[in-house]
């Protein structure tokens, strides 16, 4: 990536941070896999942030530290060798610009498909002869990934009393499971403030479509979560976690319970930080929609009836912080504010 020139600096979003700081904020829910308690907190997690970090995940660390060794490699080559592999559409390296709809960030990645049937040999000029240490690293760390992600949503199956346990993991299981893994790269950005004391973007606020994402990063900072009234926080970074977040797609089949979470990446002064995410997707042709059995009495499904294509088909039209879910939403009249068992005001 190259250095930019203060004018350069303009055309990326810019974040006011100065907002006065609340005197309380809460922190993120840390859930430990191991502990038999796990399965309500992860529920609570989910219903008051879509966000939470995972301790006693199980994946190997050898598995974690190889990827990233790759990822590192990679990303430290001139920027004409990497944009060989490029550009991402929609899958390959790309820099600064994200989706197809003229985001930017400080940023460059690689997007891919966790499927067996990706074409590495793209990225054998430049990783050498051999691309098969590089797909192996990712090979082994999105299974294991994967793997550790199943177990969460099984739990949280579990969690919301469905007697299914698989019902939200054989979508990430099935073999036409469309789901994507994307290592980030964030340069360290210096002059990372304007004037007015606002912050460099890296990735834009936005939610993730797909059913759960799980994160891993450095030890760098630079992630941010959205609270429900608004506030922003800084997620403190830990190498040695994955941090889980719930996406739209889960929204909907809980019928709103969950709430898929509003991140974004700000840009660091100093240090790089280089995160690896696995984004779990359901097929292409399976339905969205809220789960019947956690549908309460009479209460009527907020979403319109849509499938992951029509709804993948629609985000790749959208900016990236646009709410991609309102279109599905369905307009619910207001409550009555009278209650029908008693006459009815003067005025009907
Ligand atoms: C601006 C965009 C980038 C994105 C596709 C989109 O049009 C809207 C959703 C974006 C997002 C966010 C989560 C993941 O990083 C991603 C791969 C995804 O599935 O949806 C990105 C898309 C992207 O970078 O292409
Ligand atoms: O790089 C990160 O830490 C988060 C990026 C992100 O939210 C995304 O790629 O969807
Ligand atoms: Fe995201």
């Amino acid at each position: 990536m190259v250095v930019l020139s203060k004018p350069a600096i303009k055309q990326f979003s810019l974040i006011k941070t100065c907002k006065p700081t609340p005197t309380f904020f809460p922190s993120i829910p840390l859930i430990d896999l191991s502990k038999p308690d796990s399965k309500s907190l992860l529920v609570k997690a989910c219903e008051e942030f879509g966000f939470f970090k995972v301790i006693n995940h199980g994946v190997p660390t050898e598995f974690i530290t190889n990827l990233e060794t790759e990822a590192v490699q990679f990303f430290s080559l001139p920027l004409s060798e990497k944009e060989k592999t490029g550009p991402p559409n929609p899958f390959g390296y790309g820099n600064k610009s994200i989706g197809p709809n003229g985001d930017v960030g400080w940023v460059e990645y690689l997007l891919l498909t966790t499927s067996p049937q990706f074409d590495y040999q793209r990225f054998e000029s430049i990783l050498g002869k051999n691309p098969e240490n590089f797909r192996c690293a990712v090979d082994e760390y999105v299974s294991a990934v994967k793997r550790m992600g199943c177990e969460v949503l099984e739990l949280l199956a579990d969690g919301l009393n469905i007697q299914a346990r698989d019902v939200f993991s054989k979508l990430l299981k099935n073999e036409q499971s469309d789901s994507v893994f994307r290592l980030n790269h964030y340069p360290p950005c210096p002059e990372n403030q304007d004037m007015n004391g606002r912050n460099l973007i890296g990735f834009g606020e936005h939610t993730d479509p797909q059913i759960i994402s799980v994160l891993r990063s450095n030890n760098t900072s630079g992630l941010q979560i959205s609270l429900r009234d608004g506030n922003w926080i800084s997620v403190p970074p830990d190498q040695n976690s994955f941090f889980i977040n719930v996406g739209d797609s889960l929204q909907v089949m809980t019928n709103g319970k969950f709430k898929s979470v509003r991140h974004r990446v700000v840009a660091n002064t100093l240090k790089s930080r280089v995160s690896m995410i696995y984004f779990g997707g359901p097929p292409l042709s399976e339905k969205i929609a809220p789960l019947p059995s956690l549908m309460e009495g009479s209460e009527d499904s907020l979403y319109k009836e849509f499938t992951w294509f029509e709804y993948k088909k629609s985000a790749y039209k959208s900016r990236l912080a646009d709410n991609r879910l309102g279109l599905f939403e369905k307009i619910v009249a207001p409550l009555n504010k009278f209650d029908k068992t008693k006459a009815p005001p003067s005025i009907w």
